[in-house]
């Protein structure tokens, strides 16, 4: 059996997606390669059952994947997806994963007629419940573009954008975002335990609370302004809290806002160093 996919990277995001795709059963194991030069992460993959090697160099450089998908950081992607430039130029469709990397960095390096695909996924993807956006260059065949949304899918829910330049804002936004809410998670936990209660109690709490809350948002049909109006009693104690955090300086409003303007810069610079 030829392989389909090619995965390079499987790191963090890597092993994320392809718990994933194999999860949600779109690619049988076999059909599956993962480049990984860590001994320890190469065998976490060997462990999903799909085949692991250390570099490209161990690939059949003959037996062209439909799908490429580089998952390394971007620091390097650039000398990573030159050991590649085989495929290039073909039938090998490049899905990318990395912060900043613009498409034309990779028709550059593998040629100007290489399918490409960015994307930008998160770290929920382990568990299904990812957001990941996409963009794909002219060369994409409309049925490699179904066969990846199927596969990203797996993954989570799945936008396509209008223009490669949003990709900056996504990264900001839902890429890094799962970072934000871990550390809200973490910020009400240690507040929980400031007010008094256990460990363990403020740790359930904390969690608790923003799943229930994600979850609710997302199955509900209000809006979340609506939900936090269904919370906030009048004179009660939500709208005391809510006088912090929604304090028009120094609440969260703006503290997001400039959260989000620095991970975008951050993003922007990626793609030009
Ligand atoms: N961690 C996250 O939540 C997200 C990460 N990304 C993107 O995913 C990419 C990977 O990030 P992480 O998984 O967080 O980093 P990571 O460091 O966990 O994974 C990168 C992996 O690439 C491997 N690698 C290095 N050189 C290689 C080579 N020549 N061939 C094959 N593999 C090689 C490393 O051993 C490592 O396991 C980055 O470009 C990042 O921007 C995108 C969205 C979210
Ligand atoms: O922090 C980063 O650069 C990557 C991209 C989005 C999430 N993690």
């Amino acid at each position: 059996m030829s392989t389909r996919i090619v995965l390079v990277g499987c790191g963090h995001m890597g092993f994320a997606m392809l718990k994933g795709w194999l999860g949600g059963g779109v690619v049988p194991v076999d059909q599956v390669a993962v480049v990984e030069p860590t001994p320890a992460l190469r065998e976490r993959a060997a462990g999903l059952g799909v085949r692991a090697v250390a570099d490209a160099e161990a690939l059949d450089a003959s037996d062209a994947p439909e799908l490429l998908v580089l998952a390394v950081k971007p620091q390097v992607i650039r000398d990573v997806a030159a050991h590649y430039r085989h495929w290039g130029n073909g039938a090998t469709t490049v899905l990318s994963v990395a912060a900043g990397t613009s498409i034309a960095t990779f028709e550059d390096v593998l040629g100007g007629q290489t399918p490409v695909i960015r994307s930008m996924p998160n770290i929920p993807a382990m568990i299904g419940k990812g957001m990941i956006a996409t963009y794909a260059n002219a060369h994409v065949s409309p049925e490699t573009a179904k066969f990846v949304e199927a596969l990203l899918s797996c993954s989570g829910a799945v936008a396509a954008l209008p223009e490669e330049a949003m990709m900056d804002a996504v990264t900001a936004v839902s890429g890094s975002g799962p970072g934000y809410v871990f550390f809200f998670i973490e910020a009400l936990e240690e507040a929980a335990k400031r007010a008094g209660l256990p460990d363990d109690v403020a740790a359930l709490l904390a969690k608790q609370t923003v799943w229930g809350a994600a979850s609710l948002a997302v199955e509900s049909q209000d809006v979340p302004a609506e939900l936090r109006r269904q919370v906030m009693s009048p004179n009660g104690t939500t709208v005391a809290g809510l006088n912090v955090l929604m304090d028009e300086t120094k609440g969260l409003g703006p503290l997001l806002a400039g959260t989000v303007d620095a991970a975008r810069r951050r993003s922007e610079e990626l793609g030009k160093a």
